[in-house]
């Protein structure tokens, strides 16, 4: 018996990384026990898995498979809405200006403090069924609105919760250390990170990663060092927002600390490029921050230029709210010059490195079956069809989750 059989699509597209692409066109993808036994033509498929024996058939005519997203890079997880923000940026006001005010992360963490556990399972819910909805498979997804030990705590149990009912996988990471809580010193506040949150979050077995936002007017490198040395301390694998808004050293951090990936990379320089090549960190660029802050975007070609494998996220948070790696594919087309195969590899097999799911990402014989029915014949126009929504049916572990 099969599980599920997927046949005739215009193309299956079984492996993209910034090495190997590969795609079958009219073919099958058959799934048994959540994970991909089969995949190729679909004479060759259904001549080993033949349609009679599958529980479920869905007939891909016309339509374009492809490996489930993995967005490597979210703050999913939040509460308020900061939507008068963003026309306060429409009319100058700069990221770090509102920051500065008390508004932007801040103010997102005075609405997480004030929601009830039972409100952000309820709110990440919602987000995850909007990322799902666009071909999310795998979702990181980070703490850092609450700046306390209880609340930092309460948002890790929220994503617990979430995860545990819901189709998406999640890779949860701490960021303690995401802004300099309100009346707070920054090395006070890094001292209760490094003393009290760390322990306590690798105490409850809750996170995967630990990340930090080494920025100017946030955490320099010797504090964001010392948060991610506690956390390597502590079994959590470093991650690092480096060079966003400036550029402060953060990346050269990220390859000294061997973290899985450096993220946003805006103000990256050739040198820092080297250096994450050199420590085979995952670059993860984040076209959407850009796009929302009118800002110059991060320099894809450097890292495609020395073979790097380039990531791309949504960033989803209430700064760049945007659920859909498509839109991410998209502007890293349009505005970095990835081709549409590129850029879907950032979406899954590279990206899938940065969060270390090595499974994840690909569909071949053995790899989990988590995978994405475009409502077109090609991978191309998960870039070219911008604005709305081109993915039909989503499956996950080989259920059809979303369609
Ligand atoms: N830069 C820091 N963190 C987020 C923004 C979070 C927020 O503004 O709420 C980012 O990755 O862009
Ligand atoms: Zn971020």
């Amino acid at each position: 018996m099969t599980d599920l059989l997927l046949t005739d699509a215009a193309e299956v597209v079984t492996y993209a990384d910034h090495e190997r692409f590969e795609r079958t066109e009219d073919a099958a993808v058959a799934v048994d026990d959540g994970r991909v036994v089969a995949v190729g033509p679909t004479a060759a498929v259904t001549d080993d898995y033949p349609e009679s024996d599958a529980d479920a058939v869905v007939d891909c005519a016309g339509r374009a498979v492809v490996p489930g997203f993995v967005d490597p890079h979210t703050h999913a997880l939040f509460a308020g809405d900061r939507s008068d923000e963003f026309e306060a940026k429409l009319r100058g006001q700069t990221y770090q200006e509102i920051l500065e005010a008390g508004g932007g992360i801040l103010r997102t963490v005075e609405a997480v403090r004030a929601a009830s556990t039972d409100e952000l399972v309820a709110n990440l819910r919602d987000e995850l069924d909007v990322m799902l909805a666009h071909g999310t498979t795998t979702a990181e997804v980070k703490s850092g609105y609450g700046l306390d030990a209880e609340t930092e705590l309460r948002m890790l149990d929220a994503i617990d919760r979430a995860a545990a009912e819901h189709p998406v996988r999640v890779v949860p990471t701490f960021m303690g250390a995401h802004a300099v809580p309100t009346g707070r010193d920054a090395d006070d506040y890094v001292e209760e990170v490094v003393t009290e949150q760390i322990p306590a979050v690798a105490e409850q077995g809750v996170a995967a990663f630990c990340d930090v936002f080494c920025e100017e007017g946030v955490f320099d490198v010797a504090q964001s060092r010392r948060v991610l040395e506690a956390g390597i301390e502590h079994g959590l694998t470093p991650k690092v927002h480096a060079e966003e808004l400036s550029h402060l050293g953060g990346t050269q951090l990220a390859a000294e600390v061997g973290a899985a990936s450096a993220d946003h990379l805006l103000h990256a320089t050739d040198e820092d490029v080297d250096a994450l090549v050199a420590a085979d960190v995952t670059p993860v660029l984040l076209p959407g921050t850009a796009f929302g802050l009118g800002a110059a975007y991060a320099d894809a070609e450097a890292f495609l230029d020395r073979g790097a494998p380039l990531a791309l996220a949504t960033d989803l948070n209430p700064n760049c709210y945007s659920q859909s790696m498509p839109f991410a594919m998209t502007l890293g087309c349009v505005e970095m010059g990835l081709t549409p195969a590129q850029a879907l590899g950032a979406a899954t097999a590279n990206a899938a490195r940065a969060v270390d799911r090595p499974d994840a990402g690909r569909l071949e014989p053995g790899s989990p079956a988590d995978l994405a029915v475009l409502d077109a014949p090609s991978h191309v126009h998960l870039s070219y069809n911008f604005g709305v929504n081109p993915v039909d049916t989503v499956v996950v572990g080989g259920e059809v989750a979303h369609e």
